[in-house]
């Protein structure tokens, strides 16, 4: 199917740790599949191995899922094991972690009630202190531990370390520039006995931020020394388009003297209102209209824009018709986003305990504070603190839930918390979890606090998250068997956090909206860069070289998503120094 250079040919026979370097679209991925499947017909494999393929990313192992399904057969595709290191080392940990843990029974704590918990705690060793305590006493897994505690289980236990490697007897390392230390640690007990092969674009590295190390590639290097083959500026994805050639050229800055025909720099005038994203708006259409006389079958459009601020403001923008004095119209573009769970996913948790307290008024009060409290402490997600305005809010529920105070010197907020609860408690509930839940999110939008007004507007963007079935499919089954929602907070934790594992099978397909960091490893036919004005930037005014530095690389990898065209927009007032 693919004309093997001799290169590519000499490393299919290896049977060495291999390290593969090349840049966007060179072909790591499909050389490391295809070596795969010469594996599985020289039958190197016994029964019940399996090659196992890990990367960083759900919506990556969708990608090379499908890439796979165009290489290799699926009984091929059966032998192979394609996983994140979450999805991998949670397996590991569930079941065997109780060998380092005080707890036998290990459970996961979801990453936003983990941002909530942590919140207060500002001083990084304390809260990596805190998140070992949680796991060594308690048995809670907080998702930042899965590496260094799969490493340090592996090599507590060499024999279940044996039984992996034995299972595993080849393991392909997607993206290997951005493992950080814990990682790293925990691919070396891997590579004790199983053979590695790293794929890797110095270049991409784009994940410094979470302990990406430059030295990574040489470590590799030093403690395997593996086979190594480079691709260099090889370009599969693109063929025909200097897109690579911009991408390279934007490393040393060279592109601002030259001009290319697949990559068009624009400069827009920021506008307000109705036409705040028109510029954007009107290039999607453009790019669908290329793609449609190019006959692209199922083609992909990706709309990439730097913070998750701006995301939403242009997904806003893009579901929204816009009606000019001209009475000209955009009409709506329906898209889908890739957005991050935490705020949604605690939003989703109190109104799961609102459709529950109904039916358990006695504790709907408190419930309702501490879970406001919890949104409130962990909606901005990740290792991120709130702001001081939230976190004083949320302090001011926490008190009054361990001690009330009388009735006319109480806060506006636990007043409005009380509103919540007077209103739901008279609901009729219809038993269809759609419309029951739509009737405490309008109570919730309706409220007079803009912190309870928060959390129903979070919950809207569970529709975009694409959680609307699952959170429908548990609460529908609760009413059929109970004819009330009690459990459903305990069942819609469960089904976000499943969520977490599930390799998305979804395929990039029509718009796609997401932040830079989110498109790497993906590939889309048309790509769209779009930076705001503001804080919605490539680079702040003032950045340290270092940022600049890492800008450049995030800008690269946008760019090099595209096969066909890429268009990028920067504001004329004040446009991007990373490309004038
Ligand atoms: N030898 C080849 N001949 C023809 N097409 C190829 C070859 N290798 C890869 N391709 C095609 O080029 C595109 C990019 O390949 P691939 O995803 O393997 O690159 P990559 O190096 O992993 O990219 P990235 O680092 O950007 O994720 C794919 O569409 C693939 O089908």
């Amino acid at each position: 199917m693919f004309e093997l250079t001799e290169n590519r040919k000499k490393l299919l026979e290896s049977i060495e740790h291999l390290l593969v370097l090349g840049g966007p679209g060179s072909g790591k991925t499909t050389i490391a599949l295809l070596k795969a499947q010469k594996e599985i017909l020289n039958s190197f494999l016994k029964p019940k191995q399996r090659i196992l393929f890990l990367s960083f990313a759900r919506s990556t192992i969708a990608r090379v899922i499908q890439q796979a399904k165009q290489i290799i057969t699926n009984e091929q595709l059966k032998e192979i094991r394609i996983e994140t290191y979450h999805g991998f080392t949670w397996s590991l940990l569930k079941s065997h972690g109780y060998l380092i843990s005080f707890n036998r029974n290990i459970s996961l704590l979801p990453p936003p009630e983990a941002t909530s918990i942590l919140a207060e705690i500002e001083n990084l060793s304390e809260r990596a202190f805190e998140k070992n305590r949680l796991f060594d006493f308690d048995g809670i897994l907080h998702f930042d531990l899965f590496a260094e505690k799969a490493a340090l289980l592996l090599s507590k236990s060499q024999k279940l370390a044996s039984i992996i490697s034995d299972t595993y007897p080849i393991i392909i390392l997607d993206e290997f520039q951005d493992t950080n230390n814990k990682e790293w640690e925990f691919i070396q007990e891997l590579g004790k006995r199983s053979r590695l092969i790293a794929l890797a674009d110095a270049e991409q590295r784009i994940y410094e931020f979470r302990g990406a190390d430059p030295a990574r590639i040489g470590q590799f290097i030093t403690k395997y020394n593996p086979e190594q083959f480079d691709f260099g500026t090889e370009n599969n994805r693109s063929l025909g388009t200097d897109i690579t050639t911009f991408g390279n050229d934007l490393l040393v800055g060279s592109h601002k003297t030259k001009k290319y025909k697949h990559v068009k720099l624009l400069q827009y005038m920021v506008m307000k209102g109705t036409a705040l994203h028109l510029e954007l708006k009107s290039q999607v259409f453009i790019g669908m209209n290329y793609l449609r006389k190019s006959n692209v079958s199922d083609w992909s459009l990706a709309i990439l824009v730097p913070t998750k601020q701006l995301m939403l403001d242009v997904s806003n923008y893009l579901a929204t018709e816009q009606v000019f004095k001209s009475f000209k119209k955009l009409p709506i573009l329906t898209h889908e986003v890739a957005l991050d769970t935490a705020g949604p996913s605690l939003a989703a948790i109190i109104i799961a305990g609102l459709l529950e307290s109904v039916n358990a008024p006695l504790n709907a009060f408190n419930y309702l504070l501490n879970n406001l409290s919890a949104h409130m402490r962990g909606r901005n997600g990740g290792d991120k603190t709130p702001s001081k305005a939230n976190l004083a809010a949320s302090k001011i529920l926490d008190s009054y839930v361990n001690t009330p105070i009388e009735k006319g010197k109480q806060p506006k907020l636990i007043l409005e918390c009380r509103k919540v609860i007077n209103l739901c408690s008279v609901l009729n509930f219809t038993g269809d979890p759609g419309k029951d839940w739509l009737m405490i999110r309008d109570i919730l939008l309706a409220s007079n606090s803009k912190e309870i007004q928060t959390v129903g507007e979070d919950a809207k963007y569970l529709r975009l998250l694409n959680k609307g079935a699952i959170l429908r499919g548990q609460l529908g089954e609760l009413w059929r068997t109970n004819a009330t929602y009690l459990g459903a907070v305990n069942s819609v934790r469960n089904a976000l956090l499943q969520e977490h594992f599930n390799a998305s099978t979804r395929d990039y397909k029509g718009i796609q909206l997401m932040t830079i960091h989110k498109s790497k490893g993906k590939e889309f036919d048309y790509v769209i860069i779009y930076e705001g004005a503001y804080n919605n930037r490539y680079v702040w005014t003032g950045g340290t070289e270092n940022e600049l530095a890492q800008s450049t690389l995030a800008m690269r990898v946008a760019v090099t998503r595209a096969k066909k065209s890429v268009v990028i927009l920067t504001p004329k007032n004040n446009p991007s120094p990373l490309l004038f």
